[in-house]
């Protein structure tokens, strides 16, 4: 056997671990390496150095020295008496599943199967502790002997109907990132890459390691059963005991769900317990099951072996026909018949009553009896055995990844960027050439000076806090669902989106201001310059916090459009190029101290005009008396030269007051739920209806 040694960034060299990822075989010694930032370490392997970390040969060596299999904690499932209720817009309860039981034990496949509407998908994120937060559940669900908690998530995997990606990233990027928020904060980087390797070498993903997992035009991309594929190694990263399946096999075609649910046969043999709802398996399939779950309007119409199944629905008098899929044929019998409801309801009810006194039920029953029963009698400390000690990954970890997660999609698309940054200076040239040789220190040059300054305020202004206001609406399903996993919290995704956003924020109107300020022939010295640039990106900052507020404040883009606004024109109007804010009404004038064009327009006004002397005058005597000073211009505007520190001040206060009430926002958001960001959506979707309805009328008016 070769060793397999590894070197730090400091050149240190250590032997690697030959565990699994699970904590028990953790190594310690690279524990969250903070030098295993994005962007990988250098590997030894006997004087040969590979770089970064997806190297085939590498891996090659790795595994066939490690071995690939792992064996997940057993975990048993019992729930007893389960009722779902969901809380109604009119404050009713609906009641979605009725009385349900159950047991799952570790090494069974347990296929979850009634037509669309039984409660299947309710009653699994009930199990999983995954329900939406205007679900209430009564009844008791244990998870080795422990009434489930937060603990599920990290001690169950949950693989959903319709799997969610940041589309841009590769399939390495996605599993490197995720094991990164997901793994156990001690296994050491060597054990990470080999659980990536193992997993996509597992799931036959190895060969599209670097393929898109969806997005951009014309690049190739994962197919529907990779995609599946990948979402399963997603939930394997951290080889949980207990694996819920909504659906994996949905769109797939016959050979590649043949594929997947062989993949979850397999786990199962490994030792994993695994739920699994389904649609429509061939016999094949239903063959790769150990049990069968049947629920018709939210109750068991049937739960034991598949082969019971069968005997159990002619006893009651349904002969399945020999051409008939049986479990297509137990659907059918369970399914609401169009136009017969009432009867189709009254037949159900009678296969779920006699399940209910049926003998495969009393064992069940007992089963479960029993498992509530052990759980009762061990002591804490025994159930706690059963359970993985795991770390969650530090907080600054989380933030670090996420970031880079972020930064992937922003420099993604090379195109975007260098059409934004080539749009950015085009705007700059036009604006810069407007004012070409006109700031200069006479009656007209004030006017031009104070426009110059005006074009880029507004420039960091309005395009960038519009731009931002999709950004929230369009993470929502993402970010709720990793809420949900527990993979970390709406705090950490803020601060990593924004902080994903700094670079370009520094860029853009650094570069904005450099161009306009020399064209136009600004103020020449470093310290006006320096400062109007450290504005400009001030400018820009508090506009991103003030879209982002906006954003989460009304979850959807049309929504803060047409609250945002009215609200910028204020902002507009009280900036002091417009109106005198002096000789505003005292109702309207409170306005301008939320400007930040305002305070922007007069710290940079200040930049210009203090200390200014002998502005000349070519108007004749009899027209308007000349402003001859930088003080005189500064009264003009109502602004004070004192007020430069006030006004940068009032900018940070306004950035972290929005940015703050935004998390705010967001974080009430998320705890209404994806309910509220459904009917928002469909609020939104007839705004966008009105205002189409509106342009056609004036539209059809203007033709007349
Ligand atoms: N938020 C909700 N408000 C009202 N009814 C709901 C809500 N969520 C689910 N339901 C209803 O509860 C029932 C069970 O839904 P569930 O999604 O669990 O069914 P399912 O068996 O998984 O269906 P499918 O196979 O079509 O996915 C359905 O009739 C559904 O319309």
């Amino acid at each position: 056997m070769r060793s397999v040694t590894k070197t730090d960034t400091d050149g240190s060299p250590s032997t690697g671990s030959s565990g699994n990822s699970s904590p028990n075989s953790l190594n310690d010694e690279h524990a969250d390496d903070p030098n295993e930032l994005p962007g990988g370490i250098l590997y030894v392997d006997s004087g040969i150095t590979y770089p970064k970390y997806y190297d085939e040969p590498y891996f090659d060596e790795v595994e066939e020295l490690l071995g690939s299999s792992s064996s997940p904690a057993p975990c048993t499932l019992v729930w007893r008496d389960v009722t779902v209720h969901i809380k109604l817009k009119n404050g009713k309860l609906k009641r979605l599943v009725n009385n349900v039981s159950g047991i799952a034990k570790p090494g069974t496949l347990v296929a979850l199967m009634g037509p669309s509407g039984a409660g299947k998908t309710t009653l699994m994120t009930a199990l999983a502790q995954r329900s939406p937060d205007d679900t209430i559940v009564d009844g008791a669900i244990a998870m080795n002997g422990m009434p489930i908690g937060d603990f599920m998530h990290r001690e169950s995997g949950y693989m959903h109907q319709d799997e969610l990606f940041v589309e841009n990233l590769t399939v390495m990027e996605h599993l490197t990132i995720m094991s990164r928020l997901k793994m156990d904060r001690r296994t050491s980087p060597l054990a990470r890459r080999r659980k990536v390797n193992q997993l996509l070498r597992q799931l036959s993903l190895y060969g599209a390691r670097h393929t898109r997992i969806g997005g951009l035009d014309g690049l190739k991309t994962l197919s529907g059963g990779e995609r599946k594929r990948l979402a399963f190694a997603t939930e394997l990263l951290t080889d949980p005991g207990l694996l819920f399946c909504d659906e994996p096999t949905t769109g797939l075609d016959s050979s590649s769900a043949q594929k997947l649910i062989t993949l979850l046969r397999a786990s199962a043999v490994q030792g994993k317990t695994i739920i699994c709802t389904i649609h429509q398996p061939s016999s094949e399939l239903m063959a790769l099951f150990d049990k069968l779950v049947l629920l018709a309007e939210g109750r068991v119409a049937f739960a034991g072996n598949a082969s019971g199944a069968l005997s159990f629905f002619e006893s009651l008098g349904y002969q399945c026909p020999i051409t008939y899929n049986p479990t297509d044929y137990f659907i059918k019998v369970l399914a609401l018949t169009p136009g017969s409801e009432g009867a189709s309801r009254q037949a159900i009810k009678s296969v779920c009553d006699r399940f209910a006194v049926s003998d495969a039920a009393k064992e069940l029953d007992m089963e479960i009896h029993l498992e509530f029963h052990i759980m009762e009698n061990e002591d804490e400390e025994s159930k706690k055995l059963k359970f993985t000690h795991y770390k969650s990954p530090f907080i600054h970890t989380k933030i670090a990844w996420l970031v880079y997660r972020y930064l992937l999609i922003i420099v993604r698309d090379p195109r975007v960027q260098l059409v934004r940054i080539i749009q950015k200076l085009a705007i700059a040239i036009t604006a810069g050439l407007c004012f070409l040789g006109t700031a200069r220190l006479t009656q007209a040059g004030i006017q031009d000076v104070q426009g110059a300054l005006f074009i880029i305020i507004a420039e960091n202004t309005f395009i960038p806090m519009y731009s931002v206001l999709n950004m929230f609406p369009e993470e929502f399903p993402l970010l709720q669902r990793e809420l949900k996993a527990g993979l970390h919290s709406t705090t950490i995704y803020y601060v990593s989106r924004m902080l994903a956003l700094l670079p370009g924020l520094v860029i853009e109107p650094t570069l904005f201001t450099l161009v306009v300020y020399w064209v136009a022939g600004l103020r020449a010295t470093l310290y006006a310059f320096g400062f109007t640039v450290l504005l400009a990106i001030l400018v820009l900052n508090v506009a991103i916090a003030c879209g982002s507020f906006f954003s989460c404040a009304f979850g959807s883009m049309p929504l803060a459009i047409a609250y945002l606004v009215p609200f910028d024109y204020s902002l507009m109007m009280t900036s002091g190029l417009f109106i005198k804010l002096s000789s505003m009404p005292k109702y309207v004038s409170w306005i301008r101290y939320m400007s930040w064009l305002m305070y922007s327009n007069e710290a940079m006004s200040i930049l210009q005009w203090d200390g200014v002397q002998n502005i000349t005058c070519t108007l004749p005597e009899n027209e308007a008396p000349c402003v001859s000073s930088g003080q005189e211009v500064l009264q003009v505007y109502d602004f004070e030269k004192t007020k430069f520190w006030i006004d940068i001040m009032a900018l940070v206060i306004m950035y972290l007051t929005f940015h703050l009430l935004a998390l705010l926002a967001l974080r009430s958001f998320v705890s209404r739920g994806i309910q509220q960001f459904i009917s928002l959506l469909a609020l939104s979707d007839a705004i966008a209806g009105y205002r189409a309805a509106g342009m056609q009328a004036s539209l059809s008016l203007g033709g007349k």
